[in-house]
């Protein structure tokens, strides 16, 4: 080897040393907390992003943190009412969901969705277990009231939000060494038999809130929340709970479910919910490991 390629060899290490010495003090402040991540259905759709955040999911497990997985699947649902010749229709970021699209939602998040999730992490060893807010009594779901859009009244239909959540089953399989992955679906509190359509992200907020976790980290397809949406100069790149509350009624479209979620998780008791970028791949592991963090976290 000559004395180039060798000095080369030595810098190329010393970085990667570097790299992985930089995740100590992570590694020391997590051990053991539960971290809520929920990965939204674009990123899923391109094979690689969804084997990147298999990684670094089972890599969390490895080194002793316990994640919580909880998914969406817009797109997904989407496709499958239009092969069934059904629009989907979205209000401040929510689908409104008919009877009939409800029956397709249930059927992709825990048919489809969520299998496929499971299957991707388990490639990795037996340590993922799919369940929906349905299973063993996850969640309270109770049915969404008509919302206000620009002094309209607009029923959403089968959309639900999280009442109460009865983390003993997530708990169950986190102490069983297990990785649960969760489908945001609720059973209606108010009529037995009957199930809601929950955005992802709220369900995330809700679980990370019931469990205590350490950090709830929300994958999307933008680099974060920007304060003046479509200017790319106004990356926001931390922001507490007051400010963005402030921002809330000004924001458009998917970030609103999104930068609520974090909202309430935050004053739930979560110290920290990150807003990251899912087209990046191992974006998780950036945002856990390193000091810098990418996207825009909210704090108390
Ligand atoms: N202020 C904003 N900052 C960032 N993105 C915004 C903002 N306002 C609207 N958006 C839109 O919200 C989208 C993210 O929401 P959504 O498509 O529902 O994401 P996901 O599929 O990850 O749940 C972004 O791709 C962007 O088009
Ligand atoms: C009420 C509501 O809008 N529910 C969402 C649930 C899936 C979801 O949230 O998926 P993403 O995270 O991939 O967007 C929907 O029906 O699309």
């Amino acid at each position: 080897m000559s004395e180039t390629i060798r000095a080369l060899a030595h810098e190329d290490a010393a970085a990667k040393a570097e790299v992985l010495i930089e995740s100590l003090p992570w590694l020391k402040k997590f051990a053991g907390s539960i971290m809520v991540i929920k990965f939204g259905g674009n990123a899923m759709i391109d094979e690689g992003l969804l084997t990147a955040f298999a990684e670094d999911v089972v890599y969390l497990r490895l080194v002793g943190i316990r994640p919580v997985v909880v998914h969406g699947g817009g797109p997904q649902i989407t496709d499958m009412l239009g092969r069934l010749g059904i629009e989907s229709e979205f209000k401040a970021g929510y689908r409104v969901t008919t009877p009939e699209a409800m029956d397709v939602v249930r059927m992709v998040l825990t048919g489809k969705v969520n299998p496929e999730l499971v299957d991707r992490i388990n490639t990795h060893g037996p340590i993922a277990a799919g369940t929906t807010g349905e299973d063993a009594g996850l969640f309270i779901g109770s049915r969404r009231p008509p919302i206000d859009i620009d002094g309209e009244s607009v029923d959403l239909g089968l959309v639900g939000d999280v009442v109460d959540v009865r983390a003993e089953p997530v708990l169950a399989l986190l102490d069983a060494g297990l990785i649960p992955v969760v489908a945001g679906i609720a059973p209606d509190r108010d009529r037995p038999g009957d199930s809601l359509n929950v955005n992802a992200d709220a369900a995330a907020a809700a679980l990370a809130t019931a469990l205590g976790a350490e950090k709830l980290v929300i994958l999307t397809d933008v680099a974060g929340l920007y304060a003046n949406w479509p200017d790319r100069d106004s990356l926001v790149s931390s922001i507490t709970a007051t400010e963005l509350e402030a921002m809330l009624p000004a924001l458009e479209s998917g970030m609103i479910p999104k930068m609520r979620a974090c909202l309430d998780a935050v004053r739930g008791g979560v110290p920290k919910a990150a807003i990251i970028d899912g087209r990046e791949p191992h974006s998780v592991l950036l945002e856990i490991f390193t000091a810098r963090g990418i996207g825009t976290e909210v704090t108390a």
